[in-house]
């Protein structure tokens, strides 16, 4: 009998160490071969690590640069770069300094000037100055409401980038006419350029007409100055940027299946773009492992089925948790009295939602041993409880800030 426990946490260290960005970073910067004067400019959770190893193999050649990051994710000083944390998912005060001191980093710069921008999810919050008359709290108010609304993060990042001076392309005006080249690490489905971090500098595929559709589904109570912002486009033409991926969910899960293969497992990668309801997605999962534990279907055990996506969590309760937390709880409902199953499921940023766990663990004692303790999964599913009840039990994913954001990282072991 495999030890499940043991295997998953391998597989989820090994496929987060995967896709770190050093390795990609460098890589890409060896095809550009880029002349002196470089100016990077590094957003988002995984900036510190991107911004370093674009450092250390740029050497000389970078005149100075910025990194905004969140809260708890700068690694340290690195040589000639100014370093900002700043708060995500809502932005702080930190974030309006720190985008400030980027913009006067560009604006004055030459044709011959080359800023390279190093792009990861978690920009949005973290790379912000408000347009129009707009004030941070105006911001915020906005953001609070669109994550706990249940929109996707591209319909997010729809009304996001019209009420930004940086987002959705505005950024790269501000560069001109210096050039941009721009590495990107993906934590949106389908790896759409301008919703991660809101594409600072990516033309804008969003308009008015589609902000004003996500104000009417998610009935959003907005305020007559945001409403008069959002009246106005965004750039739809940029001709300094050129744009590269070097990471996404797929990288990921490709990795898990390798190392899941490795121990011994029969793998299948069932998806990449899992995106419905986080508790819908838990019920489909335990569907499947019911599948297996009875008909040994779609795959002979021991087995590895894993997916990557972002699911979304309309969030109504007032406890403590995050989208994989959820997900895993959910699934521990329909997988109770199975043995030799587990359902693990993860943030490769290693936070999921407001909490310090990248996610967790479930199995088919999970629900009895909650009951346990008095906690019935229901209640805590109608309040969004989810990390309690999975702390009484041991059930938390714990890895700290991974320094990387490639989507979620979701599986199932079967024995
Ligand atoms: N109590 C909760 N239970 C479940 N999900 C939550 C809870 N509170 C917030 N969330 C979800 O967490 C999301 C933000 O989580 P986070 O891991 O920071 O996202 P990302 O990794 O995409 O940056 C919000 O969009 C919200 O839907
Ligand atoms: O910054 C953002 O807009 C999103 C997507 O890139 O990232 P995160 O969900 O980590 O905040
Ligand atoms: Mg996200």
């Amino acid at each position: 009998m495999k030890n499940l426990r043991e295997d998953a946490f391998r597989i989820i260290k090994g496929s987060i160490d995967f896709v770190l960005p050093e390795k990609a970073v460098q890589q890409e910067l060896e095809k550009l071969s880029l002349d002196d004067n470089i100016h990077i400019v590094a957003i988002g959770k995984a900036a510190w690590r991107m911004a370093k190893a674009a450092k250390d193999f740029l050497k000389d050649k970078v005149k100075d640069g910025i990194v905004i990051t969140k809260h708890g994710h700068s690694q340290g000083t690195i040589e000639g770069l100014q370093i900002y944390e700043a708060g995500h998912p809502i932005p702080d005060e930190n974030t309006i300094k720190a985008t400030k001191k980027a913009i006067e980093l560009v604006q004055n710069l030459r044709e011959d000037d080359v800023v390279l921008f190093l792009v990861s999810g978690g920009g949005s919050a973290l790379f912000e100055l408000p347009a129009d008359d707009l004030t941070l709290e105006n911001i915020k108010n906005v953001t609070d409401m669109l994550l706990k609304s249940g929109a996707n993060i591209v319909e997010i990042n729809t009304v996001r980038k019209h009420l930004s001076r940086v987002k959705g392309g505005n950024f790269a005006k501000l560069v001109e006419p210096a050039k941009i080249y721009s590495l990107v690490l993906s934590d949106v489905l389908g790896d759409r350029l301008d919703s991660i971090a809101s594409g600072p500098a990516y033309p804008d595929s969003t308009t008015i007409k589609d902000v004003e559709k996500i104000i009417k589904k998610y009935d959003l109570q907005l305020s007559e100055e945001i409403l008069q912002t959002l009246k106005k486009e965004t750039p739809k033409h940029l001709n300094n940027v050129e744009t590269r991926i070097i990471g996404s969910v797929t990288k990921v899960c490709e990795s898990a299946a390798k190392i899941a293969q490795s121990l011994g497992y029969n793998t299948m990668i069932l998806t990449t773009t899992l995106d419905c309801e986080a508790k819908e997605a838990g019920s489909f999962l335990a569907a499947i492992v019911r599948e297996e534990k009875e008909r040994e279907r779609p795959l002979n055990t021991p087995c590895a089925i894993i997916l990557g996506g972002e699911t979304v969590v309309h969030v109504r309760g007032n406890g403590k948790g995050g989208r994989n937390q959820e997900l895993v709880l959910s699934a521990a409902r329909g997988i109770k009295g199975y043995q030799g199953v587990l359902i693990a499921s993860v943030g490769t940023d290693g936070t999921d939602g407001p909490t310090d766990a990248a996610g967790g663990i479930v199995d088919g004692e999970t629900v009895n041993r909650l009951q346990g303790k008095g906690i019935d999964v229901e209640n805590v599913l109608n309040d969004n409880d989810s990390y309690h009840a999975l702390q009484s039990i041991d059930g938390l994913v714990i890895t700290g800030p991974t320094g990387t954001n490639v989507n979620d990282l979701t599986f199932i072991l079967c024995n």
